[in-house]
């Protein structure tokens, strides 16, 4: 199988004026080719850290870090990240926010458009294209910035703790709902969370 992420014996150290912060020890591991793997540990164990290095935001300390078969060194346009809130701009509508990533990369046409709208209907959000994000629950929020994300066509999905602000119920059945967009989509995805409960009934563990 194809490895997209290779973790070498990778070191985070932060320096601030009065200390220095430990983030990650010597961490390595890998990611293949259409898995879907999910990081569980407490809060500050440095899970936004490796996000942050996998994604070229920031340097490693120490260690090696390699994307599609490169080094990583700044960022990348094949990679996407999803945050814990989902940044979606109010005054746009669904569909305007949804574009935005082609936009900025100078991608946005008639195909890349269309492409874009096949992937709000077949996920249940055609019909709301035209709405705000206020207009839309918590969970249709983060749908939309899943959205957004897979219309750059990212090779890698990077999610840091993507259902944090919705309530547990709501949490599980969007958990389960990205889960599977994730797979019908082909993607490789790597998500961080705190909370174990997220990690093992969304059924991501069963997709790796
Ligand atoms: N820019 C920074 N400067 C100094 N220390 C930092 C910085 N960013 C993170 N840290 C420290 O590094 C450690 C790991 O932080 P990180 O945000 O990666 O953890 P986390 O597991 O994602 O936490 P959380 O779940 O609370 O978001 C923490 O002790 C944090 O205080």
């Amino acid at each position: 199988m194809e490895k997209i992420v290779e973790i070498k014996n990778v070191s985070m150290n932060y320096h601030t004026l009065d200390r220095e912060t430990v983030a990650l020890k010597d961490l390595s591991f890998e990611v293949y080719k259409g898995e879907i793997v999910v990081i569980v540990g407490p809060s500050g164990c440095g899970k936004s850290t490796i996000l942050s290095i996998i994604s070229g935001l920031i340097k490693p300390s120490s260690g090696e870090v390699i994307v599609n078969g490169k080094p990583v060194s700044g960022t990348n346009k094949t990679i996407g990240y999803m945050f814990q809130k989902d940044h979606l701009f109010e005054w746009r509508n669904i569909l305007k926010n949804v574009l935005i990533g082609l936009e900025i990369q100078n991608k946005l046409n008639e195909e890349t458009k269309a492409r874009t709208e096949k992937l709000l209907e077949m996920y249940g959000l055609g019909e709301f294209k035209n709405y705000y994000p206020s207009q839309l629950s918590g969970g249709m929020r983060q749908r939309v910035a899943l959205i957004r994300t897979l219309a750059i066509k990212p090779e890698l999905l990077l999610l840091d703790e993507p259902f944090s602000a919705l309530d547990y119920q709501t949490r599980l059945a969007v958990a389960d709902d990205i889960g599977r967009i994730l797979k019908k989509e082909e993607k490789t995805a790597i998500m961080v969370t705190h909370d174990i409960s997220e990690a093992i009934s969304s059924k991501w563990l069963l997709f790796r």
